[in-house]
């Protein structure tokens, strides 16, 4: 049932509202984001040098990560592509930790009559330290709008499709350049361990937030993901999965590693890895030094060649994945009515 009527050909009374991590522009920016990364605890300053380091070797000048640019165009990417319908809607971009801040884009919506509102992470795998804290972020401000909060879309069969259109590419180009098996590596960022135990096992240790009760899907959801975009790439023919960027906050974070991963299939004569990361949907710091710097080094001293297919970024299947959530999102509010 379209609603349009408004300025600019859009319906001013519903919107999509796409969520992202958010970066800096500048190194100079970092210890800034960092602290809205942790929430305003403070971190060592070895840790805030050593992020800016990681930083400063990255992206196009060097030093300017590319994670909201790209976040940016995806949003205009799903912009156009519901603007071929018979009701285009306006997307909103707002990010947790950096410019422009999630509650001053829920604010602007408001301001400007939306009503209705799909909201999507750009975070398939859902947790409370991702999404749980994007959707405290949007409830905050939301006042009166009615929000149809997607919680995660880790199966979603058009993302598995995006990556498999990119893995199976790289697989074919890694497997006709080296002798031997070349195993996916499949990853997602780690967690710490407290945020996936169920909340009585976290007895005496710092409590995470938001308070939430029963066991964090995001493992699970991490692997299904995997799953769904091995089963669309039959050729594969042995993969295996880790979670990657263990975090420098205190205690233990969630495993395997990469690291350890790599280890081990360098002890059973793996000479080429394929590592595809199944959480990121574009370029960013964990990508771009973790894996092409850090991971793809520390296999070049096992032995191992490690490469990795590109980023979606601006993938159309991405984008006709965003725009079946964001119609689907729509759709349940309406029979909420
Ligand atoms: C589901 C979990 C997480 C995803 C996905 C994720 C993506 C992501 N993270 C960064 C950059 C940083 N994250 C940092 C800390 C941090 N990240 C997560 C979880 C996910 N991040 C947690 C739980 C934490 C710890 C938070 C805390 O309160 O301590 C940091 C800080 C330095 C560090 O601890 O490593 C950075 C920087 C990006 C860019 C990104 C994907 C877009
Ligand atoms: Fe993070
Ligand atoms: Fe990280």
């Amino acid at each position: 049932m379209p609603r349009v009527g408004g300025t600019g050909g859009f319906s001013v009374k519903r919107a999509v509202l796409l969520l992202a991590h958010g970066t800096p522009e500048t190194v100079a920016e970092i210890p800034e984001y960092l602290r809205n990364v942790v929430s305003g605890r403070p971190m060592p300053q070895h840790v805030v040098g050593e992020i800016q380091h990681r930083y400063s070797l990255i992206g196009e000048p060097k030093g300017h990560s590319p994670l909201t640019d790209l976040s940016m165009e995806q949003a205009q990417l799903l912009e156009m592509e519901l603007a071929k319908s018979d009701e285009p809607l306006k997307v909103y971009l707002g990010m947790r930790n950096w410019r422009p801040y999630i509650a001053d884009v829920v604010k602007q919506m408001r301001a400007d009559g939306v009503e209705e509102a799909a909201v999507i992470c750009l975070a398939p795998q859902n947790s409370r330290t991702s999404v749980g804290l994007y959707r405290r972020a949007v409830l905050a401000e939301a006042g009166g709008m009615r929000i149809d909060f997607l919680e995660g879309w880790a199966d979603e069969p058009l993302l598995a499709d995006a990556f498999a259109e990119r893995l199976r590419t790289a697989y074919a180009k890694l497997k006709a350049q080296v002798d031997g098996p070349v195993p996916v590596l499949f990853t997602a960022h780690s967690v710490p361990t407290r945020t996936v135990q169920p909340q009585e096992a976290q007895e005496g240790q710092p409590k995470m937030w938001p308070a939430a009760a029963g066991p964090d899907p995001y493992a699970d959801d991490a692997r299904r993901t995997a799953e769904v975009v091995a089963e669309r790439v039959p050729e594969i023919e042995h993969w295996v999965f880790a979670f990657q960027s263990q975090g420098a906050s205190g205690g233990p974070w969630i495993g395997p590693t990469v690291e350890e991963t790599l280890t081990g299939l360098a002890a059973d004569g793996v000479k080429a890895v394929l590592l595809q990361p199944v959480g990121f949907l574009c370029d960013h710091v964990e990508i771009l030094y973790d894996i092409d710097i850090a991971f793809r080094e520390y296999a070049a001293g096992k032995g191992i060649r490690l490469e990795r297919p590109e980023s979606l970024n601006g993938s159309p299947l991405l984008t006709k994945a965003l725009e079946k959530l964001a119609r689907q999102g729509l759709e349940r509010l309406v029979h909420q009515d």
